[in-house]
């Protein structure tokens, strides 16, 4: 029995600093749990940059979607909008676990949207995220050190919160979060 013993499927909101593995350890957790569904989010970020799969909008893109009501939420970070759509309602509904990757300051709205919501907080120490941005090598150095610096963000009191340290082998950390995140019958 999960402490949100209500219908519908939960959305685990991974979240966590730049660089901490948030995008490797969803990829390995829909490896591990095949019955996630993994949330393709719509980002104004040029296309095909790597990581996670999204739909890559422009700015003026973006805002038609969000007048449409395209997005159950949307929120702006590093220069970029993202939009989560209006779908995961749906698979929610359904009964289906999604998964996706989130932002600290969404989720207290996400918070009041989502009555399954659980937060996979994933953390690392700041040299492990230094390397780990410098070595992906999808933003700039200017960007990287902005990124950095906005590396502790507090969490909002009230939700459930499973906190996952990846500082050690990435196969480690996915086994654990797959463990801990396991579906479970309500
Ligand atoms: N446990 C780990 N050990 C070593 N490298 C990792 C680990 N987890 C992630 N990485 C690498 O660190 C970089 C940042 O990971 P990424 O998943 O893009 O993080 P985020 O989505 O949180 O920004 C990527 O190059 C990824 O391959
Ligand atoms: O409010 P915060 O928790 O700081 O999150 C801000 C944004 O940072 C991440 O974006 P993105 O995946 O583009 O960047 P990352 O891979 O470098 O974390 C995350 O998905 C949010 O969209």
């Amino acid at each position: 029995m999960t402490r949100n013993a209500t219908s519908g499927g939960r959305l685990i909101a991974v979240v966590g600093p730049s660089g901490v593995g948030k995008d490797s350890v969803m990829a390995g957790m829909r490896r591990a749990i095949p019955s996630l569904h993994v949330v393709r989010r719509v980002i104004t970020r040029a296309p095909g940059l790597g990581g996670e799969d999204y739909d890559a909008a422009s700015v003026a893109q973006f805002e038609t979607m969000v007048e449409d009501g395209a997005f159950a939420l949307h929120w702006g970070a590093h220069g970029l909008h993202y939009g989560i759509p209006v779908t995961v309602k749906h698979h929610l509904g359904q009964g289906t676990d999604c998964l996706v990757n989130f932002s600290r300051k969404a989720l207290a709205q996400a918070g009041g949207m989502f009555p399954r919501l659980v937060v996979l907080n994933i953390t690392a120490k700041p040299e492990t995220l230094a390397q780990r941005l410098a070595a992906r090598a999808r933003e700039t150095e200017e960007e990287i050190s902005k990124r950095l610096a906005e590396a502790d963000k507090p969490l909002p009191a009230g939700l459930e919160v499973i906190h996952l340290a990846n500082d050690g082998p990435l196969s480690q950390t996915i086994a654990r979060a797959a463990d801990l995140l396991q579906p479970v019958s309500v």
